[in-house]
């Protein structure tokens, strides 16, 4: 059935609309937007007040299926993005077994069309098992419908390896994506290497650890002329890095989390707040400056969450015994508009082209535009609600947040996945 979605404000750079309107969608795909529109049978949905937007890609995303489903899995993950706003996620191949070949790809996707709430895009591993030590299985990946090729979680140690898996990878047409983690300066590293590991007494993760492999990956990018992605990207060295890369015309780019913008080491103390243990660790306020310098100059192309769900039990042990990784898809999209947007460093423009536009450019995706005859994958916030992160209303099934007991401005209402609602006035739709 016909849905007519009236009166929210609709933006979309990528048209260069910014007005008040109305967006008609028939048989998935966007079928009219303009003013004042009428049509004969279709459900009216009024959205006074609210903003409609091409729907949200979360590109770095662990759904922890198959194997962790203790953690997570593909229901209550894509319900959580849906929650938060996304139409879309690019799964992390870290998994048991490891996404490494074209059953792992073909396992998620399926499951993902039986129980998801939202769109799945799987990413394939570089290398077997993750281990470092063979190519994995790219071209029956992709055959499968992988859309992008790392080895999140570990990074691939040797340049070597790496080398030669970009030469081979980039004929498939995908973007590497990079987890920069030099394993012989990290070790055992828990938090940044600085004043907060010591004062806390433990071992740090030097800047150095991320920052050799981005300089290393940006030259294997030159010498190979495949794609690269930094993910998770967290030093303004680092990040200088990026920019210098695409001034001299190399195709690189870079994401970043709400947890390295908007937390830094400081928010470490006595406590040993595990939830606060992630990789990259949050570092200096330095960093989290430059990163968010980064996202105004556009050298910082997209926002991600790096949604990376435990177990209670395993966030409950010893600081150095817990697992990194926080959640992010039910808060992502509340943390940019309260602390990007609503002070001005960017407006809503921005932030469409930071998680929606540019992930699916990176990924190669098809572009989803709200303009007539584009899918309708589209995502409804209203801007002026104010609430507080709980971990009773997550969809998630881990609570591993940072961000608990913040109160945030702006949260998203409904979101369209070809025209189908998976979120509506809030809650999932069943
Ligand atoms: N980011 C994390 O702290 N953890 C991720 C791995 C990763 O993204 O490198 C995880 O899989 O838990
Ligand atoms: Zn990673
Ligand atoms: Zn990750």
């Amino acid at each position: 059935m016909a849905m007519l979605l009236k009166n929210a404000r609709v933006i979309d750079p990528q048209v260069e609309l910014d007005c008040v309107c109305d967006v008609l969608v028939e048989d998935g795909k966007i079928a009219q937007v303009g003013e004042g529109i009428a049509a004969e049978g279709a459900e009216v949905k009024d959205l006074t007040g609210k903003v409609l937007v091409p729907g949200l890609v979360d590109m770095h995303v662990h759904l922890r299926e198959p194997g962790y489903e203790f953690k997570e899995d593909i229901a209550s993950g894509t319900r959580a993005a849906a929650h938060g706003g996304f139409t879309g996620v690019c799964s992390m191949p870290n998994t048991d077994p490891v996404a490494d070949d074209g059953a792992v790809i073909e396992y998620v996707k399926s499951r993902a069309a039986e129980v998801g709430k939202c769109r799945v895009y799987p990413s394939g591993a570089i290398t077997h098992g993750l281990k470092g030590e063979i190519i994995a299985e790219m071209g029956d990946m992709v055959a499968h419908g992988a859309v992008a090729f790392t080895d999140d979680g570990k990074g691939v140690q040797d340049a070597g390896m790496m080398r030669r898996a970009m030469d081979y990878g980039k004929m498939f047409g995908k973007v590497f994506m990079a987890h920069c983690q030099d394993n012989g300066l990290v070790a055992d590293g828990q938090v940044n290497e600085g004043v907060v590991s010591t004062r806390l007494g433990m071992l740090g993760w030097p800047a150095a650890g991320e920052e050799l492999e981005i300089a290393r990956d940006i030259q294997l990018c030159e010498l190979t002329g495949c794609p690269l992605h930094i993910q998770h990207i967290t030093t303004a060295k680092g990040l200088e890095m990026v920019r210098k890369a695409k001034e001299s015309g190399l195709p690189v780019t870079c994401e970043v989390t709400p947890h390295h913008l908007f937390l830094t080491e400081d928010a470490l103390t006595d406590a040993y707040e595990t939830n606060l243990k992630v990789n990259p660790p949050l570092r200096t306020a330095a960093d989290a400056a430059a990163l968010i310098e980064g996202v105004k100059d556009g050298t910082v192309d997209a926002i991600v969450t790096d949604h990376a769900p435990h177990a209670a039990w395993e966030k409950a042990r010893e600081f150095e015994l817990a697992p990194f990784g926080m959640t992010g898809l039910e808060t992502s999209l509340g943390l940019v508009l309260t602390n990007l947007v609503e002070p001005g460093i960017i407006d809503l423009s921005d932030m469409v082209d930071l998680m929606a536009v540019a992930p699916r450019d990176i990924l190669g995706l098809e572009p989803v535009k709200i303009a007539e005859g584009s899918v309708a994958d589209i995502t409804v916030f209203d801007p002026s609600v104010e609430w507080t992160v709980a971990v009773d209303d997550f969809c998630s099934k881990a609570h591993n947040s940072g961000f608990v007991g913040c109160a945030l401005k702006g949260r998203a209402t409904d979101v369209f996945v070809g025209g189908e609602a998976t979120l509506c006035d809030g809650a999932i739709v069943e």
